[in-house]
């Protein structure tokens, strides 16, 4: 450790830390770097029980590697940055530790506002992704002034997933797609093309997805709960099991395959209208953003724990074992090699799509 004296050294020895870096981003540089990045940020409670602390100070060092971390992607050229911050799963937690979280959320998204990298120096757009409805009113409001406050910010993107959780977010898109859909068949009913528009749907796309429009009418609620969340689990229930040896590519693809298996049944037994994945698609909450590169988990879990499932077919989990509030430069610096080694093969891979 360097001695401080009026805080020259320190200085200095700062001034090299930030030149290294720098260096190091140059010839990492030399290969692709990922547009997006996804961080699954584990272990807070465990790092604060490591340090005989209680959990909130686990928080606040993961808000600490948060930044840090932010600072890292931007400054390596990453332009979105996805974070799961709060799955819809963690207010089934106790009532008094999710009171906790609840304000210490609040308190960060105002020190959103607040903190230089944010406003200033990445000039960052902040995105809430997840069923806000969800969030007590002071927390779903200050979420809602930070996306105002920085609307105009283009530089790069942060994209908070809070009350989030795959299920729900497809099973949100799957609704809204319905709802488009209905809207267009009642339109197409007024100009008499209803049927040429129906046909038109079959033949363009093996990818269906059964309209719901007809459940919608006669209890939609209903069929939302039984099918939808059926079409969701079989793909998750699938993938939960088979998460410690698979990777998550497979994960992910067993998940959309078990929604599209599913969706197929709906369509062929009911004869109906049906929606095009891509309409499905552009309702997702995360469709402001293109799908991540790669998803980083700390503390060495290799689950995603319904994080992005959709949007993960061809994206490599990485999974280093220091806990959140310990992960550094090197891990990103690692994640963003391995992700260079396999780049050609992904590349290949999505454009099959
Ligand atoms: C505004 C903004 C972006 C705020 C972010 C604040 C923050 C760091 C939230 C993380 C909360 C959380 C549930 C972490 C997971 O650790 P855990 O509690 O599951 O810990 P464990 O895995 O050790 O049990």
């Amino acid at each position: 450790m360097m001695k401080k004296v009026d805080g020259k050294p320190s200085k200095l020895f700062g001034g090299l830390l930030t030149f290294l870096r720098k260096f190091l981003f140059k010839v990492v540089s030399v290969g692709p770097i990922p547009d997006h990045v996804a961080f699954i940020m584990d272990g807070n409670r465990r790092y604060a029980k490591k340090h005989n602390s209680h959990a909130g100070t686990g928080h606040e060092a993961g808000y600490s590697s948060l930044m840090s971390m932010l600072a890292y992607c931007y400054e390596l050229g990453v332009k979105y940055v996805t974070v799961y911050a709060f799955s819809i799963d963690n207010f089934k937690r106790r009532p008094e530790e999710v009171q906790y979280l609840m304000d210490l959320m609040l308190e960060k998204i105002e020190g959103l506002f607040e903190h230089e990298i944010i406003v200033n120096q990445y000039g960052i757009r902040v995105y809430f992704i997840g069923n806000l409805k969800l969030l007590n009113e002071p927390v779903r409001l200050a979420a809602e002034n930070v996306m105002k406050a920085t609307a105009k910010n283009n530089k790069a993107t942060l994209l908070v997933c809070v009350a989030y959780t795959s299920c729900d977010e497809i099973l949100n898109a799957i609704q809204e797609a319905c709802k488009c859909r209905r809207n267009e068949i009642q339109t197409s009913k007024v100009s008499g093309s209803e049927n040429e528009e129906i046909h038109e749907d079959k033949k363009s796309n093996g990818l269906v997805i059964h309209d719901l429009q007809e459940s919608y009418e006669d209890g939609f609620h209903g069929f939302e709960a039984v099918d939808t969340n059926r079409i969701c689990n079989r793909g998750i229930g699938h993938s939960a099991k088979a998460s410690c040896e698979d990777d998550a590519e497979d994960f992910a693809i067993r998940t959309c395959n078990g929604l599209m298996d599913q969706a197929q049944v709906c369509e062929n037994q009911r004869n109906l209208p049906t929606i095009k994945l891509v309409n499905v698609e552009k309702h997702m909450y995360m469709a402001v953003a293109p799908d991540p590169d790669i998803v980083i988990r700390s503390s060495g879990e290799t689950r995603l724990s319904n994080f992005l499932l959709w949007q993960t077919a061809y994206c490599p989990l990485y999974s280093p074992t220091a806990l959140w509030p310990e992960l550094g430069l090197w891990h990103l610096i690692w994640a963003v090699l391995n992700f260079q080694r396999s780049y050609q093969y992904l590349e290949k891979k999505r454009k099959k799509m």
